[in-house]
């Protein structure tokens, strides 16, 4: 089970690439919890493990060993097909890329996930987010109308229309400037902290890692280092620190 809080608790995942000589220790037992209403950012030098991690976490790569629990479930006991069900009712994503359809308004995009999982969206949840991301106006745009910071905003519309359990936000201000990166931001932030959305984001950038509650730095496959409260001067020198 997982404790009081806690949406997601990850213990001892390790993963393996490859075998032999070839293999490749991406994580090397790595535990973390997630609590319900905390912004985490995940932190670490190119090539230690951060995607993976994220991955493992939201059901998208298959673990070599370790549980993943979201609630009472061992996501990594679960069929592809219960997987999947998973993901769609209780996970949200934003990925660098957008990942909108291109033929459907910014409305349809918004709606779909919603619709794909059979969800009954409560009253008013459309409208708030809309609003709170400023997205009134384009609502009938198709993507290539919009400027990458709109089509982000849709896609993090899109991601908590059907209010997920965990919304994971894989690098979603590397594509952006720093006027759109900084109004994403500051919608995670706050979805974080109106509405106790809990959201887990893989960065780069210290000062998008600073938004967050906390930060989990990895190194070669493990957790190396957290710092609540972070930032941007704090995360820069525990990065230092770890690129020696
Ligand atoms: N599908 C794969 N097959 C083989 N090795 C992989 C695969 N995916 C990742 N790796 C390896 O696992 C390690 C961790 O990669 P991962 O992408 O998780 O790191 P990262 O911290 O997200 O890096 P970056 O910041 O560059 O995106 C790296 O050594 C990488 O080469």
């Amino acid at each position: 089970m997982t404790g009081a809080g806690q949406v997601m608790v990850a213990s001892q995942v390790a993963k393996t690439y490859g075998s032999g000589d070839g293999a490749v220790n991406a994580l090397r037992g790595v535990s973390a919890a997630f609590v319900r209403g905390e912004f985490t950012a995940i932190m670490g030098p190119s090539g230690s493990g951060k995607s993976t991690f994220m991955h493992c976490l939201a059901g998208l790569d298959v673990v070599t060993s370790g549980t993943i629990r979201v609630g009472e479930t061992d996501l990594t006991q679960l069929s592809r097909t219960r997987l999947t069900e998973l993901r769609r009712d209780r996970m949200g994503f934003v990925f660098q890329s957008f990942n909108l359809l291109p033929m459907l308004t910014a409305e349809e995009n918004i709606r779909l996930t919603g619709r794909l999982a059979g969800r009954d969206v409560e009253p008013g949840w459309f409208d708030t987010i809309v609003d709170a991301l400023g997205l009134r106006g384009r609502l009938s745009h198709r993507p290539s109308e919009m400027s990458g910071g709109q089509q982000q905003r849709v896609a993090v519309a899109r991601a908590l229309l059907t209010r997920p359990e965990v919304l994971f936000a894989d690098e979603p201000t590397g594509n952006l400037d720093s006027n759109s990166s900084a109004e994403v931001l500051s919608f995670l932030r706050a979805a974080v902290d109106d509405y106790q959305q809990t959201v887990v984001m893989v960065t780069h950038d210290p000062a998008a890692a600073a938004y967050a509650d906390r930060v989990l730095f990895l190194a070669d496959g493990m957790i190396v280092d957290e710092l609540a409260g972070p930032t941007i001067d704090a995360v820069h020198a525990r990065m230092r620190k770890i690129e020696g």
